[in-house]
């Protein structure tokens, strides 16, 4: 764990930003979930997301920007077996008890009055924080921070691994793509793909390029942030998403997004990402 706050210690610029967008709230009430799974793909440890950071004082660290902080705890699931392979979807049964949960958890939080941070874990739990977000709020807003698109069908995936496939099973418009999903009914596709914008692209391969190119979806690779800066592109992609404001807004991070100097404990790591710069 020593590594772990020697690593904060260096990230002291990332707090005082958090602290200075939380302080602007007069009433900030935060819901935190943790959602220990790793099956959307390949590596261990990836599960001890939510423990080690609450080790690392996640829910001190919001607290002492003012926030009202509830911990709703780890999400548990039970595997109810779907009684057949589904194909090129690894771990497919893991995966849809347990976003069940996570939809309700976060649905719970959310209904509570609170805001959700929801804590990973593998990025196949967008499935279920984008769900349960949805079931809460109705129309949403979607910024995907990420080296990779993430929109690949159980056709397109070159890995099988889950956690590339999320954004391709929220979307309404890749529904028709996809088999019959058993466990899967209470997920129905709800969010327009236009009300997505990509931040951080480095890594899309070649089916999920197709369907970004196919849609017109707000992309913004890393070449974008490097030429127009983080704060351009942000606001670029807010008014493309979300012109009036009206649409409840959910940020998925991915820390492969960040520079492996920053996070150098992603399984999928590359050259020249997303770096934290002091105020
Ligand atoms: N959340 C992630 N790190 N996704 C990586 C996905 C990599 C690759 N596109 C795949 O489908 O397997
Ligand atoms: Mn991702």
């Amino acid at each position: 764990m020593n590594a772990v706050r020697r690593i904060l210690q260096q990230h002291r610029p990332a707090k005082r930003v958090f602290a200075r967008l939380l302080s602007d709230q007069s009433t900030c009430r935060v819901g935190v979930v943790g959602v220990p799974f790793e099956k959307g793909q390949r590596n261990t440890g990836v599960s001890r997301g939510p423990e080690v950071l609450r080790a690392a004082g996640v829910i001190q660290d919001l607290s002492s920007f003012g926030c009202d902080v509830k911990d709703y705890g780890d999400v548990k699931y039970e595997v109810v077996p779907a009684g057949k392979q589904l194909s090129n979807m690894r771990e497919y049964d893991d995966f849809a008890a347990c976003m069940e949960k996570v939809s309700s958890s976060v649905k719970q939080v959310l209904s509570d009055g609170r805001l959700c941070l929801s804590l990973g874990g593998d990025h196949s739990m967008g499935v279920g924080t984008i769900d349960g977000h949805y079931q809460a709020k109705g129309d949403l807003a979607v910024l995907w921070i990420d080296a990779h698109a993430d929109i690949n069908t159980s056709a397109t995936s070159p890995t099988g691994n889950l956690h590339g496939m999320p954004v391709a099973l929220l979307v309404k418009e890749l529904a028709d793509y996809w088999p019959y999903l058993p466990n899967m009914d209470w997920q129905v596709p709800m969010l327009s793909i236009k009300n997505i914008a990509y931040i951080g692209l480095r890594s899309v391969d070649e089916y999920e390029r197709l369907i970004l190119e196919k849609f017109g979806v707000t992309a913004y690779a890393m070449e974008d942030v490097e030429r127009l800066g983080v704060h351009e592109v942000t606001q670029r992609a807010l008014e493309a998403i979300n012109p009036n404001g009206e649409r409840s807004l959910h940020v998925s991070f991915d820390i492969d997004s960040l520079d492996p100097l920053e996070a150098p404990s992603t399984g999928t790591t590359g050259v020249s990402q997303l770096q934290i710069i002091t105020p």
